[in-house]
């Protein structure tokens, strides 16, 4: 039995992904919709599909959950959190400005910068503190690693672990574009270091300060843009002498501004989120 399904899309610095409110329209299998809404030449094309609900717990307003591409579901995703913000906003579902949103890796406060006429321009998330060390998605004798070396095929590369609920490897060169991302990246992404797999970022600082990233996500290939690894990378960066703790990352998609607070060790995600079109699809 098919039901009828509305949804709106929506990006974060191009990092697009299908929204569904689940306080409205159940959905029994995400990996599944996922899989088949995110091909963007069957399905409605996407880099995965985000269910929005009221929050459980009193603790939090609402709550979020993010199926990548490949139907696998993620503990966080940045920019989607923005779009959230966004979307509840100026949907009408909150007059709040400071929303208080539950994800698999904890509550993140996100803060909305309004225009004049009241739509979100864009939002502040806090993304609560990194974790350096995590056997479980790290494996490693003590489950860190800070400029260490992996083997990706016939290249080797230096990297740095940094969760942010989810695992990123943050590579930094000198040449970017140098680098075959879809090669190295599929590689990485499935390398027996990362027992949930790995979001894998390449980063180049430049000259002004900002660092130029480019990310092959785990579960949706090269996106355009990667918010936790934007975080990831900002906090790889400041953790190896190669950034002050507040920098912009330049994405393919579009730019973000992070900060890992000195005072509370959280690190404070800041960028665009866009309203794409709201649609309709059948669901069985
Ligand atoms: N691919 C990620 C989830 C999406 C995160 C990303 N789109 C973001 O903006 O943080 C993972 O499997 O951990």
């Amino acid at each position: 039995m098919s039901k009828t399904i509305k949804f709106t899309k929506m990006h974060g610095a191009g990092n697009d992904y299908i929204y569904v409110d689940t306080s409205l329209y159940g959905i029994d299998n995400p990996e599944a919709a996922a899989v088949k809404w995110s091909d963007r030449h069957k399905g409605i094309g996407s880099d995965g599909l985000v269910l929005i609900d009221k929050s459980p717990i009193p603790e939090a307003d609402f709550s979020m959950r993010i199926f990548n591409a490949d139907g696998s579901e993620a503990m966080m995703c940045g920019n989607a959190s923005r779009c959230i913000g966004k979307y509840l906003h100026d949907k009408g579902l909150t007059d709040l400005t400071e929303i208080r949103l539950l994800t698999l890796s904890g509550i993140k406060t996100l803060s909305l910068h309004l225009r004049v006429d009241g739509t979100t321009e864009s939002v502040t998330v806090d993304m609560l503190a990194p974790t350096l060390t995590c056997r479980s998605q790290l494996a490693t004798t003590d489950g860190t690693m800070t400029d260490g070396e992996v083997e990706a095929g016939d290249r080797t590369f230096r990297g740095t672990f940094v969760s942010m609920g989810n695992p990123h490897f943050v590579i930094f060169t000198d040449n970017i574009d140098d680098i075959d991302i879809a090669r190295y990246g599929a590689i990485l992404e499935h390398h027996p270091l990362f027992p949930e797999r790995c979001n894998i970022e390449f980063a180049e600082v430049e000259d002004n300060g900002n660092i130029r990233t480019r990310v092959w996500e785990r579960g949706s290939g090269i996106t355009m843009a990667c918010g936790t690894g934007a975080c990831a990378t900002a906090v790889a960066a400041a953790l190896t002498g190669r950034s002050p703790r507040h920098c912009t990352i330049v994405m393919d998609g579009g730019e973000l501004d992070i900060r890992w607070d000195e005072t509370d060790g959280h690190v404070y995600k800041t960028g665009p989120a866009e309203f794409v079109f709201d649609g309709e699809t059948e669901y069985t």
